[in-house]
């Protein structure tokens, strides 16, 4: 048993057509971790997670919800839990308040009495205040979406699992449910997130993992995968410097530094790797903080002084050579 909110072993789905849909994943999410769920469409994202909820029979493997054996301990771990998944199944003809209403009297831990004020604290939360009483079916995507949201969120849940919460929202929207999501970490609730849209959930996420063809291709504190490769120090100078930059990034032993093409306005961009790829080996390079005292030292004018670091999507790229958009 782990201290993990979510651990898997060798987690597996064969589905009868005999397509691994989920090949062997080991899921670790920390408790108080925002885990950003990450991969293209067919990746195996929602079948995962439909086995860690126990909506499908895993083929072979282990699930720990809480500490805890799933399915085994499912109706003791659920409650815990709430979940955002495809096709939630809400009465087209109810209202949205009269949905949650409904949900909330199926579960038969919560208190009858506090009912109205459960729903209508979800609803608000999720920016549906407004529209309580509208019919479900009037909703749009993106509303459907939110009440879904505020089902999960009908009573404090030591861990949330949503499933391309994002998906028929507007950008507004989508900040709303980062900022949600944001919120509730920080209330102390673990969140495992799904997305193929990376960009959408980056920010809020400390630990990422990235699944492709059903398998885990990489998983982690977000900030070590970023880091791991190709930052880059990026100084601009006038055309004038550029030469004694160069001399001076590569005294400092940054052996790739170079000079970028002119820019027509007498500036130019000199760029050296920052870390190497391999564990460890980036120790002997020097801090960002030195390198521009160095430079500055050397009289080199600096106009911006940058670092930067790949966005996971480039990281992904490069270890799968996959795009994010491509199906399987
Ligand atoms: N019930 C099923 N029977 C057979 N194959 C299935 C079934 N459900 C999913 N699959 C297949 O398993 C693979 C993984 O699908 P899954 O829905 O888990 O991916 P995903 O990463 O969640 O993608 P998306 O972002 O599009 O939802 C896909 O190739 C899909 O076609």
């Amino acid at each position: 048993m782990s201290d993990d909110a979510i651990r898997t072993h060798g987690l597996t789905k064969r589905f009868r057509t005999g397509q691994v849909a989920v090949d062997g994943i080991d899921l670790a999410v920390p408790r108080g971790a925002v885990y950003g769920f990450l991969g293209p469409n067919g990746s195996g994202k929602t079948t995962t997670i439909r086995m860690l909820l126990g909506l499908v029979a895993p083929t072979a493997g282990q699930v720990h919800l809480l500490g805890e054996p799933m399915p085994q301990a499912a109706a003791r771990v659920l409650p815990r839990v709430g979940a955002l998944v495809e096709g939630p199944a809400f009465q087209p003809y109810l209202s949205g308040r009269a949905n949650l209403a409904r949900l909330d009297a199926v579960d038969g831990s919560a208190d009858p009495r506090t009912a109205r004020a459960r729903a209508d604290a979800a609803l608000e939360r999720v920016g549906l205040g407004a529209a309580a009483d509208k019919r479900y079916r009037q909703y749009s995507l993106g509303m459907k979406q939110r009440l879904g949201l505020a089902a999960a969120l009908l009573r404090p849940r030591d861990l949330l699992v949503l499933d391309e919460p994002t998906n028929g929202l507007d950008p507004q929207g989508t900040r709303e449910v980062r900022h949600l999501v944001r919120e509730l970490a920080d209330a102390g609730t673990t969140v495992l997130v799904s997305s193929h849209l990376l960009a959408e959930i980056e920010q809020v996420c400390t630990h990422v993992g990235i699944m492709g063809g059903g398998r885990l291709l990489l998983q982690g504190p977000r900030e070590d995968l970023a880091a791991r490769r190709g930052s880059r120090v990026v100084v601009r100078t006038p055309q004038a410097d550029g030469a004694a930059a160069l001399a001076e990034l590569r005294r400092l032993g940054l052996a790739d530094a170079a000079v970028e093409p002119v820019a027509a306005d007498g500036v130019v961009t000199v760029s050296a790797a920052l870390a190497d790829d391999e564990p460890g080996a980036s120790s002997a390079l020097p801090a960002p903080q030195d390198i521009a005292g160095a430079l500055v030292h050397a009289g080199v004018g600096i106009l911006t002084f940058d670092v930067r670091r790949p966005s996971l999507e480039q990281v992904f790229v490069e270890l799968t050579g996959e795009g994010f958009d491509v199906a399987r």
